[in-house]
């Protein structure tokens, strides 16, 4: 900027030629001035001649009057006035003479010679007649100079001289004096010698003023332009920041019309400079503002100068948006407005985020519900109404049930997109302005407002519940969930947001308690008993430690032939004040505190061990079914919990049954495949509780390696009179079949239904009828004497005898092998004649023959078989499929089944345990007690 500056305007050399021309001018200005002086030199000395002149004439004046008063004679007069005037002298040497009209010399002081003398022809060396020159100037004007030559003491030749001259005719005189021209001129140079030198001496000075003058002026246009450059620099920054600020800028003049705005300005508007130039900033009002609000702000503007705040305003295309805005007032120099800068910036985002942030600080993230700050000032809110209105409303605390196994078993993700799901299916229950909640994990709360009636909360309740337990699909995974909901009514339960919401939580423990999936409303005694499920809670912790843990057992009897060929262990809680505690009044809070964990464990290895224990004593080898919580089914390391457990105690695998109720299988139905792998690999068996109850869905049912359903109490209880129940009993029994399982009724309580059931081939009973959970000692009693189902009709058979018939001993061995596991009494042959001896001796229910054998072919021995034993059922084992042969023996009704060889061995299992099936069938059918 400064190189720019300096190749434009080369400043010192400009100075200099400034100076210069300043020197020459002053020096002609005294040049001129000097001329001037001359000139006013000689009319000065011309004026002072002119008045000596007058001076001496007066001189004549007097003594003329002397003259005329008669105290002097002409003579006198003349003679006294001559002498006077010859002796008057000024400026050294001047003087004055006299001469008269003709012209003659009258008196002259240096030139004495001349007294008298005609001066007519006397001449000046120019030839001028200077005397007659004086008198004719004297008779034509009365006075006057006259130049002319004259000789000057010192010098040689005349000088020029001018003389003035005035007549005093009384006595015809001419009286003049002169100036030499060279004594003007010498004065002259005299005076400008010490002028010229002041002049120098100044025009110096002031040369050296004006160079300093210059270099200051230099300094100061140096800074000037430096200051310039920078200002120019930051009028261009300032240009870029106004032009590429993110703020928009208004600029308006004193009248508040727009001049100017920037880009920002109009990307935010919408407006162009060209469109809103002249227009006021009235033109983005947003009509949101009340006059006043405008006027309070033009008075803080008035006041202070500026004024910032909030600002709603419209953009071009109709839009509002808050922004933030500053405005300042710009003045001159002499306090004068000359503009008006608005300053702004859009925060609608801002806005946005702030109004994200209020909803994120009230509402629950994962589910958008208001959360418990909102849900207490709504509650505040709508107490006070219904306080003031008279009014009830209700507070519904709502838990999932089991929510923590969803968690567990799919994954937080899905148990997220559960709670999301609830949420949604909550909303939907209520009405507009009744407020749902989420207070945390599975907890949601419900507040219903303006209520005619306390029930109308049992409806919503009740509608709740519905909606929770349809089905949830989630990520493809089928879920199913219950709900428990405790509801607290106002003014009944509570007056108070405390007391009200404490309420509706101990009704909700009691919709708990009371086997979770309903509804309750709470009443005073919930407290006391909270107050005891707590008390409870601690004393459970010690439980263990203490050993107040006991193991009933329950025996499970064979309907077939009425023996015990299992039990149920049952937890008991010997409580040292309460007494015995039931497994259904401590199993859930052990599950919802964790503690069904190493409980779980301790019941898990202490039925093995007591098994193991009676088994070493040579009582049967029966199975023991333990129950497992949804919690403990879905611990990580499970197999693991179960393989140390049987390797501790050394019980076979295949005398453990592990018990899930349906609920907890279908959780994640997926998943439960996997685990029961893992445990059937174990060689345990495994029986699902509860069965109906649930939602089992039936294809996975096929997926899952169960030995056993067990079919829930609720449908025995009214078997024999409840068709319902009979049919769910009877599709049930015939659906385990068909897949090969086996069922078990529960809760059997009287004869007749044993009865029934057995009718309808249910495999296994358990129940009061039988025998009661009982400790120990008593169930090893049981077994120890044998004790056996009574019933009015015989059982058909005590053991089930299979007969194999094969001439190669190596495939006896090997199916014996295979069904071993399954209880059978299995009996050998080699010959067809040995395997008839056999059945005349045993009552063989099941014959499985080779057909290819030396003395018979097994066709044959078969149709012998059908002959004398039509009861046993007939099984013939064959490498050939040979289709008539099939068809004949399957027409002539001697074959049961064919199995091929190669057989597969669960195949064969399933085939043999039906064959056994259809033998009881044939003996019932026989004995006519079907
Ligand atoms: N009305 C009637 N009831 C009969 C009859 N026969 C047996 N019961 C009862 O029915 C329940 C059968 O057990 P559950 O369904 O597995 O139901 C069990 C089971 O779910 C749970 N439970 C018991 N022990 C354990 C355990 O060790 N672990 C786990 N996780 N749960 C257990 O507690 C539940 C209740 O056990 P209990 O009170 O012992 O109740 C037992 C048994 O006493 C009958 O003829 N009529």
């Amino acid at each position: 900027m400064n190189q720019e500056w300096g190749s434009n305007f080369n400043l010192r050399s400009r100075l200099l030629a400034i100076v210069a021309v300043a020197f020459g001018a002053m020096a002609l200005i005294a040049v001129l001035a000097l001329v001037d002086k001359r000139a006013s030199l000689m009319e000065d000395r011309q004026v002072k001649t002119r008045h000596l002149v007058e001076s001496a004439y007066g001189v004549l004046v007097r003594f003329h009057s002397l003259q005329q008063d008669g105290e002097l004679t002409e003579n006198q007069a003349k003679r006294a006035a001559i002498e006077t005037i010859r002796n008057m002298r000024y400026d050294d040497n001047e003087y004055f003479w006299i001469n008269d009209l003709q012209p003659r010399m009258v008196m002259h002081p240096m030139m004495p010679q001349l007294d008298g003398k005609d001066l007519s022809d006397f001449k000046d060396p120019n030839g001028k007649r200077l005397f007659v020159a004086f008198v004719a100037t004297v008779r034509n004007n009365g006075a006057g100079f006259v130049d002319y030559l004259w000789p000057k003491p010192g010098f040689t030749q005349p000088v020029p001289k001018t003389s003035y001259v005035k007549g005093f005719l009384p006595w015809g005189w001419v009286i003049g004096s002169g100036i030499y021209l060279d004594d003007v001129n010498r004065i002259f140079w005299d005076r400008m010698r010490w002028q010229a030198g002041i002049v120098f001496v100044s025009i110096t000075l002031l040369g050296v003023m004006m160079l300093l003058l210059a270099r200051r002026v230099e300094r100061e246009i140096h800074h000037y332009a430096t200051q310039l450059a920078k200002s120019n620099a930051e009028l261009r920054l300032s240009a870029a920041v106004f032009e590429h600020t993110v703020e928009g800028v208004m600029i308006t003049d004193p009248d508040g019309r727009i001049v100017a705005v920037n880009r920002a300005f109009t990307e935010i508007t919408g407006y162009g400079e060209d469109e809103i130039a002249g227009l006021t900033g009235a033109t983005l009002k947003s009509e949101r503002h009340d006059e006043q609000f405008y006027a309070s702000m033009w008075s803080v503007i008035r006041e202070t100068g500026r004024w910032q705040g909030e600002l709603w305003n419209r953009r071009k295309n109709g839009d509002i948006y808050p922004e933030w805005l500053n405005i300042s007032v710009v003045k001159d120099e002499r306090g004068r407005i000359t503009h008006y800068v608005g300053v702004f910036s859009d925060i609608s985002s801002m806005k946005e985020s702030e109004s994200k942030l209020d909803h994120l600080a009230h509402h629950d993230p994962l589910t958008g519900l208001p959360n418990r700050l909102l849900l207490n000032a709504r509650m505040e809110h709508s107490l006070a109404r219904a306080q003031r209105g008279n009014a009830m409303l209700a507070v519904m605390f709502l838990d999932l049930d089991h929510f923590k196994d969803i968690n567990d078993t799919l994954g937080h993700p899905i148990g997220d997109l559960l709670l999301q799901e609830t949420a949604q299916r909550l909303r939907d229950c209520v009405r507009e302005q009744d407020t749902v909640t989420r207070l945390g994990g599975d907890e949601f709360t419900i507040l219903l407002e303006d209520l005619d009636d306390s029930r109308f909360a049992s409806t919503v309740a009740q509608k709740i519940i519905a909606a929770l337990a349809e089905k949830f699909m989630l990520q493809g995974h089928e879920v199913f969930v219950t709900c428990s909901v405790g509801i607290s009514i106002f003014p009944s339960d509570g007056g108070d947001i405390t007391t009200l919401f404490k309420n509706a939580d101990s009704a909700l423990y009691r919709a708990k308690e009371q086997g979770r999936n309903n509804y309750q409303y709470y009443t005073e005694e919930l407290t006391t008993r909270a107050m005891e499920r707590l008390a409870m809670e601690n004393s459970l912790r010690h439980a263990l430690e203490r050993n107040e843990l006991v193991l009933h057992y329950q025996p499970q009897v064979d309907l077939h032939n009425g023996s015990i060929i299992g039990m149920e262990a049952l937890l008991r809680w010997q409580h040292p004040e309460i007494g015995l505690i039931s497994p259904n009044a401590f199993i859930p809070l052990a599950e919802e505190t964790g503690l069904i964990i190493p409980i779980g464990e301790w019941v898990l290895r202490t039925a093995c061990v007591q098994l193991k224990a009676w088994i070493d004593e040579g009582l049967p080898k029966i199975r023991v079914g333990v129950n497992l919580s949804s919690r403990q089914f879905n611990q990580n390391n499970l197999d693991e919990v179960v393989a140390s457990a049987l390797r501790d105690t050394g019980l076979p695998p295949s005398c453990l049954e592990l018990e899930l109720t349906e609920r907890t299988i279908m959780h994640d139905a997926e998943n439960t495949v996997t685990i029961l792998n893992k445990l059937r690999a174990l060689g345990v068996q495994i029986s699902i509780d509860d069965f109906g109850t649930g939602y089992s869905s039936l294809s996975y049912l096929k997926r899952f390696p169960i030995d056993r359903i067990k079919i829930d109490q609720s449908f025995v209880r009214e078997i024999t009179s409840n068709p319902e129940d009979a049919a769910i009993s009877q599709a049930i029994i015939s659906l385990s079949h068909s897949l090969n399982i086996k069922t078990v009724a529960e809760g059997v309580e009287t004869a007749e239904q044993q009865e029934f059931l057995r009718s309808r081939l249910c495999d296994e009973i358990q129940g009061f009828h039988f025998s009661h959970p009982v400790p120990q000692q008593d169930m090893c009693q049981l077994l120890k004497d044998g004790v056996k189902l009574e019933s009015k009709h015989a059982f058909i058979q005590e053991e089930r005898v299979l007969l194999l018939v094969d001439d190669e001993e190596g495939v006896l061995n090997a199916i014996a092998r295979v069904l071993h596991a399954d209880g059978y009494r299995i009996l050998r042959a080699t010959r067809p004649r040995a395997a008839l001896d056999l059945l005349a001796t045993h009552p063989v229910g099941v014959i499985i023959s080779d057909q290819r054998m030396p003395e018979m072919n097994g066709i044959e021995l078969l149709r012998k078989v059908r002959k004398l034993h039509p009861d046993t059922v007939r099984i013939m084992l064959t490498a050939h499929a040979d289709q008539q042969m099939i068809a004949a023996a399957i027409n002539e009704g001697a074959v049961f089944k064919f199995i091929f060889k190669p057989w597969g061995d669960e195949q064969l299992r399933i085939d043999v345990r039906q064959a056994f099936r259809k033998h009881d069938l044939n003996l019932r059918t026989q004995i006519g007690k079907v």
